[in-house]
């Protein structure tokens, strides 16, 4: 009696696409990226975290996107890099992360932070394999100089409504709305 391999890598085949569709379909009914309604918690139990997991591809949850923002004490390499170390050891802190979670971080600077990309602050935090990205913030009149801003974008099993998004040093004063 010999084994029908057609047959078998047919099943499994459907097996695995059955699966994939219902992780798909239950990461979108709730709590999954596509999640549009405000702070709404995961059940106790609730196995949708996993799969969504799986499928933002770090180790929790839905993703979400952190915002922060902090002042260099100049236009100085060493300035730029301890003002973007500390506020990124905060938003990670404040929300729980750990690199495993990251999923990309985007920083901006004002225009006349010339000195160091604050990437390089990630790097040396330990964000090697996570995607970076420098760009120049908009060089509007009067606005609050010498500025670091990020954007986080992490696997996080929080809801949208108890992420901390951090504002430090003079920065504070950027967004009081939002700031944890
Ligand atoms: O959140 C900040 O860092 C701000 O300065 C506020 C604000 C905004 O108006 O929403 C302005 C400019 C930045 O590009 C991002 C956001």
């Amino acid at each position: 009696m010999y084994p029908n391999i057609p047959l078998m890598a047919l099943t499994a085949g459907l097996l695995v696409i059955t699966v994939m569709v219902a992780a798909l379909v239950l990461s979108g009914t709730s709590g999954g990226p596509h999640d549009r309604s405000p702070g709404r918690p995961a059940k106790r139990h609730d196995h949708r975290p996993v799969l969504a997991g799986l499928l933002t591809g770090t180790g929790a949850g839905t993703m979400r996107a952190i915002r922060g923002a902090t002042q260099a004490d100049g236009n100085d390499r060493d300035s730029i890099l301890e003002a973007t170390t500390e506020l990124l050891a905060e938003v990670m802190n404040r929300n729980g992360l750990t690199t495993d979670d990251i999923i990309s971080v985007l920083f901006t600077s004002t225009p006349d932070l010339t000195a160091e990309f604050p990437a390089l602050a990630a790097r040396k935090a330990g964000f090697h394999d996570v995607p970076l990205l420098c760009a120049v913030e908009i060089d509007v009149p009067g606005a609050l100089p010498r500025v670091v801003r990020l954007m986080v974008h992490a696997g996080t099993d929080r809801p949208r409504a108890q992420i901390q998004h951090v504002y430090l040093r003079g920065a504070a004063r950027l967004r009081q709305d939002i700031a944890g």
